[in-house]
């Protein structure tokens, strides 16, 4: 008998874990929310809240869904409360040693049988899984921002990823309504092994005085037809991910062409950490992004 996944346990509130959560809620599974604090969930719960509004005030939700929705997601401010979720995606900072940390804590209350899913960026699927100590139950579950638009995810398969977990996973991922593509278990996978270098060297252009952010942005808009320009899309990530990533490929193919740009850890060592920390590339605290160079 297969697992039937009813209930989802989030780990993070941040930008991809309230994604997470919104897109199972609005697909009819429980979840449970967790963060560091209490009021980092409470934030979380609120942001939800507000993005499935943004929904119903474009008639693209109906409100009696986004009661339901919000309905089935609760506050769960410790692990004890993951005793009943069927599968927990691990949603935290791009950190491996806080990921390590977050298996340990969480394993032992699970059901045995429960899936562990990260949505890792770019840490080795494999290392992480047997910090679960489940590892034939570990899978990299990859969502996209902003999750509730984006239609892919990459699914990663440790090495001792077994076959039931992968096609559960599948199931689970096709009743969300989105497109899966696998990749090997290799830094950074496939969308951000290509993406990021991208967006890496877009910040070297930079750097290097080659044009300004606003001039970036629009050659790669205009002239290549992306929705946002790297420094944007940057910015939208996350400039602390998007330097975990590039110290991911560094050091895991060890080849200079994926050094991160000095620029790009100035701004982070600086907490400019893009649009959640208000300042990156751009300054967002007037409401209109102002250029930073
Ligand atoms: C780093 C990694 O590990 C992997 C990654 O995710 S890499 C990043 C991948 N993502 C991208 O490349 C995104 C590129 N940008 C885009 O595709 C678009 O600019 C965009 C989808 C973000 C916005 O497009 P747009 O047409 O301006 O969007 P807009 O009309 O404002 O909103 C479209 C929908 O997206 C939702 N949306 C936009 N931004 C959102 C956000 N930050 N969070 C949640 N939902 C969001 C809106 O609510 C809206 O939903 P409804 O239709 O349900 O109302
Ligand atoms: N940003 C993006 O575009 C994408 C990111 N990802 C991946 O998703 C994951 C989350 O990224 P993102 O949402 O952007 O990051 P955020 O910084 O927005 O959110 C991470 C959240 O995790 C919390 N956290 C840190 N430690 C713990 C812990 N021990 N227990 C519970 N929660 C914790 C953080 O709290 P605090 O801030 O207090 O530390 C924060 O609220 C990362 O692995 C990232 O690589 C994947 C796809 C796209």
């Amino acid at each position: 008998m297969g697992l039937e996944i009813r209930k989802i346990g989030v780990v993070g509130a941040g930008q991809m874990g309230k994604g997470i959560a919104h897109v199972c809620a609005l697909s009819g599974f429980d979840v449970a929310l967790n963060d560091v604090s209490e009021d980092r969930i409470a934030g979380g719960l609120k942001d939800i809240g507000s993005q499935m509004q943004k929904s119903v005030d474009r008639g693209v939700l109906d409100a009696a869904a986004r009661e339901k929705a919000i309905g089935r997601i609760s506050a769960a401010p410790t692990a004890k409360e993951f005793g009943d979720v069927d599968m927990l995606i691990e949603a935290a900072s791009e950190n491996e040693e806080i990921k390590r940390k977050i298996l340990t804590d969480f394993t032992p209350f699970l059901k045995a049988d429960a899936i562990i899913g990260s949505n890792t960026s770019s840490i080795s699927i494999t290392r992480l899984a047997a910090a679960s100590g489940r590892p034939e139950r570990f899978i990299g579950i990859h969502f996209m921002n902003p999750v509730p638009k984006m239609q892919l995810v990459e699914v990663i398969r440790g090495i001792a990823t077994d076959d039931r977990t992968f096609e559960e996973t599948k199931e689970f991922i096709g009743k969300l309504g989105k497109t899966i593509t696998l990749a090997e278990d290799f830094p950074a996978f496939i969308v951000n092994r290509v993406l990021l270098p991208m967006i890496n060297e877009a910040i070297y252009t930079l750097y290097e005085g080659v044009g300004s952010v606003e001039a970036i942005d629009t050659a790669m808009r205009l002239g290549a037809n992306h929705p946002m320009g790297p420094l944007q899309l940057a910015d939208f990530i996350g400039l602390d991910v998007c330097l975990s990533v590039m110290q991911v490929l560094h050091d895991g193919l060890a080849d200079s062409k994926y050094r991160p740009c000095p620029l790009l850890v100035k701004y982070v060592e600086a907490g400019w950490l893009g649009r959640k920390t208000q300042r990156g590339f751009y300054d967002y605290r007037s409401g209109t992004p102002i250029a930073t160079r």
